[in-house]
């Protein structure tokens, strides 16, 4: 897959405090790369810093093996919400796609097919501050995208929205994605991100912790669980090999396991006296392993935890 993105050994200083250091990945067009950490990682200093918002102290930003980075190949959808209020929809929409030297016939076809996309069909002639939140993100998140960029950046897009909304721009980015766009997507949302993207970018204090495919994450970092439904005695399923640690709900129990752990062999070897109305056997979820990380657990020690 073409490369889109490259930021490499990026590093930046407030004052005398390194915020990020040695930040180095890869975008590439056609996939949903994600950039992940706990609130303070960095992930915005990065992404200002690509944005050209900030300046970096060390490292190169390039774009397509270009330094000089094309704004207007770039969407963006900030963090900090806020359109200009009292513009109409259709004239900010089209402002923002001059800005960006694309053509306004062009521009204007696409506002009206994204509004109707997002149920907004008629409010072209509306002034932001008429719009509710929601509908305001939609504005916001058509206007990164009017003028058809190759690297889109979304910062917390769907914070703030309904589960029907958010279904929406789910179902966009994917198709965006689809048809070539190179998308680096940052969110606390850990379910989403792992429905969605292609690979991910961790970062924990300012540096690369996780780097590479999402099914390669899941399958180094993420250690199996066992769910059973059953009255089990708590002791005597931390007691049952290979179990690191059991947590306990009314009937149900989870067994997070050792790593390594062979599923088949490990299922063959429990008791009999096991009361077991429904078992499952699962790894866990990348929000498990996002709060191993954000809580200085042990799944991903920097050293070795990285690879693209
Ligand atoms: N303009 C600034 N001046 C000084 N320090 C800053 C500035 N901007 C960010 N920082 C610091 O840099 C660190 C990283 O902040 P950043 O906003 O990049 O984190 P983040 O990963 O985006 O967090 P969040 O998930 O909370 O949005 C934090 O310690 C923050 O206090």
């Amino acid at each position: 897959m073409e490369t889109m993105l490259t930021v490499d050994k990026l590093g930046k200083s407030f004052k005398d405090k390194q915020v990020i250091k040695d930040v180095t990945f890869d975008v590439r067009k056609g996939e949903i790369m994600a950039i992940l950490g706990p609130n303070g990682a960095g992930k915005s200093t990065t992404i200002r810093n690509i944005m050209g918002i900030l300046y970096p102290d060390e490292g190169t930003i390039s774009f397509s093996g270009h330094e000089a980075i094309p704004r207007y190949k770039i969407g963006y959808l900030p963090e900090e919400r806020g359109l200009y209020k009292n513009v109409k929809v259709m004239d900010i929409l089209l402002y923002l796609a001059e800005l960006k030297d694309y053509p306004l016939k062009k521009a204007r076809e696409r506002a009206l097919s994204y509004l109707k996309k997002f149920d907004l069909e008629g409010q072209e002639n509306s002034s932001v501050e008429e719009l509710s939140k929601g509908m305001g993100q939609k504005v916001q998140f058509i206007s990164s995208i009017i003028h058809e960029p190759e690297l889109l950046i979304l910062d917390e897009p769907f914070s703030g929205l309904d589960p029907v909304s958010q279904e929406l721009f789910k179902k966009e980015i994917r198709n965006l994605a689809e048809n070539g766009t190179a998308i680096l997507l940052s969110s606390h949302q850990m379910n989403l991100v792992e429905e969605m993207c292609d690979r991910l970018f961790m970062m924990h204090n300012g540096e690369r912790i996780i780097y590479g495919d999402m099914d390669d994450v899941k399958e180094k970092y993420a250690n199996f669980k066992c769910t059973i439904r059953g009255k089990n005695d708590q002791r005597e399923l931390a007691g049952l090999p290979q179990v690191e640690r059991v947590e306990q709900d009314d009937d149900t129990s989870m067994l997070y396991l050792a790593k390594n752990v062979h599923a088949a062999s490990w299922l063959k070897n429990l008791p009999e006296s096991l009361s077991v109305q429904e078992l499952s056997i699962d790894r866990i979820s990348l929000h498990e392993i996002f709060i191993d990380i954000a809580t200085d657990g042990n799944i991903a020690q920097k050293e070795g935890a990285a690879n693209a």
